[in-house]
Formats: structure tokens, sequence, C-alpha cells
């Protein structure tokens, strides 16, 4: 994204700071992407930091070099800020006397805990120089524009890295009650008291961004879109059902499966007392999970419509549970999932393939973007000696995937650049 900016303003662009995950400099050379790297020579100065996605002391450089760059603006000049998913761990500037590992320590608990990242990015607001706005404030009266890639679903502009430069809504009651919450309150840093007393009787109040403009320039929707042209121009009518798929991996890869089922039923008629029986199980789960933008009954009126072959669209980011010591990634874990669920009874005269993807082009710690997987997977891993609920068990989803067929249903991009979350593709074609 900094590549592309420096492009694009050339002799504009008068100086810049970027605060990167370690070693993805290398990652991306290793990988042949030059044309997202800098230039030699280039105007932006690169840091690299927060490992494993923590805050370290390296980020904490970049953030005291972005604050200090944003400080000396003037009335006459633009900044211009990249802001995507990572940027939480990538911009930590606590508010003194909070400590990096204070701050550190608490954010580790709140997650270990369960927080999401609503939660947690509002107790990391109320810590930080820069978050929630701060950025935006250190910068006035400059203007600024912010382009940001969204990887929080529903896509909140002041959730999305803290929101850098999204004045914050919070209170410090918020604060209190998600300490509370979490059974943190009692065990805070003195620190962490005496930031959070001080900013509400912050005689200042909340910070203002008038002088900013937001904009969302990547997101789940956008990479949906782009996906269901490039299915339409191969020829399936392709529908996107949700950009918002959220909920424990089980129940999503059942929904999957049931949405297989009825689609299946629809494309290849007569409809059996035991498909109508799923579909309202279908609609019953689909309430359960709360999926805002579904649009399951125009993706089942247009399957019918079809009658040729279909490509259903999801997106989103399903929670994993960690039970076993295993290796995988959500996507890899959703897929095989969704592949046991296919292979529990015969699905008529359909042929069906559930592709899971990290649009970023890496699944958890692995080097996979994902996998595909096919109804007859769970008897063709059996035939090769592999238990599917066994791998499953130890959430050993890409092991799995290694052994079977000799690798052949990882899907392999490569680091993308960009973090929209996970895709979802299912495709559906009579026989
Ligand atoms: N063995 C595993 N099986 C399934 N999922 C796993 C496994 N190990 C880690 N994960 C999942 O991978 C994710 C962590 O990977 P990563 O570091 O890429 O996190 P992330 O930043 O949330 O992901 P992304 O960058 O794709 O948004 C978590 O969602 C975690 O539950
Ligand atoms: O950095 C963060 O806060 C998360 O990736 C969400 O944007």
């Amino acid at each position: 994204m900094a590549a592309a900016a420096e492009e694009l303003l050339g002799q504009h662009l008068v100086q810049g700071v970027i605060s990167v995950p370690k070693g993805i400099r290398a990652a991306m050379e290793h990988a042949g992407k030059q044309e997202m790297l800098l230039k030699p020579h280039s105007r932006v100065q690169v840091f690299e930091g927060a490992e494993d996605n923590l805050p370290d002391r390296d980020a904490l450089r970049a953030a005291v070099a972005i604050r200090q760059l944003a400080e000396g603006l003037t009335a006459d000049d633009l900044l211009l800020v990249l802001i995507s998913g990572g940027g939480s761990a990538l911009l930590p500037a606590p508010i003194p006397p909070v400590t990096l590992e204070e701050k550190q320590t608490l954010t580790k608990l709140l997650a270990a805990r369960g927080a999401n990242i609503q939660e947690l990015n509002t107790i990391r607001k109320a810590l930080s120089q820069l978050k929630g706005g701060g950025l935006a404030q250190a910068a006035y009266p400059a203007q600024v524009v912010s382009l940001i890639l969204s990887d929080v679903v529903g896509d909140p502009v002041e959730v999305i890295a803290s929101g850098p430069t999204v004045a914050s809504v919070h209170s410090v009651q918020d604060c209190l009650h998600i300490l509370n919450h979490y059974g943190l309150r009692a065990a805070l840093p003195r620190s962490v008291k005496t930031v959070l007393a001080q900013s509400d009787s912050d005689p200042h109040g909340p910070h203002s961004c008038g002088h900013v403009l937001n904009v969302i320039i990547g997101s789940n929707a956008l990479a949906l879109a782009e996906a269901q042209r490039q299915a339409e121009a191969l020829g399936y009518r392709a529908v996107v059902l949700s950009a918002a798929i959220q909920g424990d991996v089980k129940s999503v890869a059942r929904f999957y499966g049931l949405l297989t089922r009825v689609a299946g039923a629809h494309l290849t008629p007569p409809v059996t007392r035991a498909s109508v029986e799923e579909e309202a199980q279908l609609w019953e789960l689909a309430a359960e999970l709360h999926l805002p933008d579904l649009q399951l009954k125009e993706a089942l009126e247009a399957v019918v419509e079809a009658g040729g072959p279909v490509c259903l669209l999801a997106g989103g980011e399903p929670t994993v549970q960690l039970q076993g010591s295993g290796k995988g990634g959500r996507n890899q874990e959703l897929a095989l999932r969704v592949g046991a669920e296919l292979g529990q009874r015969p699905l008529g005269p359909l042929e069906v393939l559930f592709l899971s993807g990290g649009t970023d082009g890496q699944d958890g710690p692995t080097e996979a973007a994902g996998a595909w997987v096919v109804p007859e997977l769970a008897s063709q891993a059996a035939a090769e000696g592999l238990d599917v609920a066994a791998f499953l068990s130890r959430n050993d989803s890409h092991t799995f995937f290694r052994c079977f067929r000799g690798g052949a249903h990882l899907l392999h991009t490569g680091l993308t650049g960009t973090n929209v979350m996970d895709a979802h593709l299912l495709f559906l074609r009579p026989r």
C-alpha cells in the first residue's frame, strides 16, 4: 500500500514513516513480489516490528517516529494515513506512566480470556497516545486522509487498528465494565488506574476529528464482489451470501453443509421431505449465527432460477477453539469440517466443491492460504488410511491436507499483502 501511495504521490510525498510486521519485507522479496516493495532511496522510512502480532520495542520506535512526523505538520500539509489490520500492535504508544510491558500483559490477558476485538481495542485506545483518534489529533491542523483496509467484520473504522484517525466514543465506564467482565479490574497496575482516572477528568474531552476523512478502500465485501465477477465470467451464476460470517467453526461448517443440501435440492428437484426439514434447520442455524447481512432467500431463489452451475460466496472470520496441538488455520479447519459434513449422506446428482481461503494468503501459522474439499473427501481419505475426525480432534487440518493426495487440496497463493479476512466459495453443478 505504501509503495502504491509513493508511486501515486510522486514529488508531493515529502516524508513518510511506515510500521510493518517483522519479516514481511524478506517474505515479499523471497516471493518475488518486488512491486509491493518500496523503491531504493524511498522517502518512506520503514520500521519492522510487532513480531507475532505483539507490540514490542521496534514497534514503539515506529510509533514515536510517526507521532513526531504528525506533530511537525502545519495547516498547509496533508497527512495520508494507510491503515490495515494488525495496526494496533504496530503502533504502540502507551500513555505514561503505563509501560509497553504493562500494556502488552493486559492485552494478552484480555485476549486469553476471550475478549473480542471490539473490547480489546476499547482498552488499547484508552491507554494509547495515538489510537482512538490520537494520531489525527497530533497532526492537527494538517488535513488528514486515512485509507483503510478492513480486517474486522462490518468494517467499523473506530475498531480497525484501534482507529488512530477516528475519535473514540468510549468512556472510562466502558473500559471498567470490560475489565470487570474479564476479572481484571482488581489486579490492574497502578499506572493503568492513573491513566483511566486522568482520562475521566480530561477537560479537553474526546479528540475531535473534523479535519479527517476516513475511507475504507479494501474490505471483505469488495473482495467477494470481485470474486463474484470472476465466477460469473467463468459461467457460474454467482451470489454473495454474506461478508459477516462469524461464530464457532463447527457451526459455520454445519451451516455450509446444510446450505449445500438445500441449494442442491433446489438445483436438482424434486425437493424431498428431508430437504424441507434441512431448509428449516438451515434457517434456524442462520438465526443462531447472527449474520446481519445474510442474503439466504435471494441466494436460494437465484439457485432455482440458474438451473445450472452456481457459485455461492461468503466471507468473514469464524473462530476456532484450539483444543489439540496440531497445525492448522481457520480456513483449512473449516474446509475439512465442511468436507466431513458433505460426506455424511449422499447428495444426489450434484457436483460440489467448497473452498475456504485467507485473503492475506496465509492461514494461521501455515504456508497455505486455505484448502478445498469435495463430498468424497472422507471416504477417499479413509482409503489412504487418514481419519478426518482424528485430525479434527487435534486441530491438525494442515497436516491432514499435506498428507491427503500429496497436498493437492491445499490452496497456495503466497502472501498477497492485503488482509480483508477469509473468503468461502461453494460451487454446485447438476450432474
Ligand atoms: N492448529 C490450528 N487449527 C486451526 N486454527 C488455528 C490453528 N492454529 C491457529 N489457528 C488460528 O489461526 C489464527 C491465528 O493465525 P494468524 O496469526 O494468522 O491470526 P490472525 O491475525 O487472526 O489471522 P489473519 O491474519 O488471517 O486475520 C487464529 O484464528 C487461530 O485460531
Ligand atoms: O490491529 C488490530 O486492531 C486488528 O487487526 C483489527 O484491525
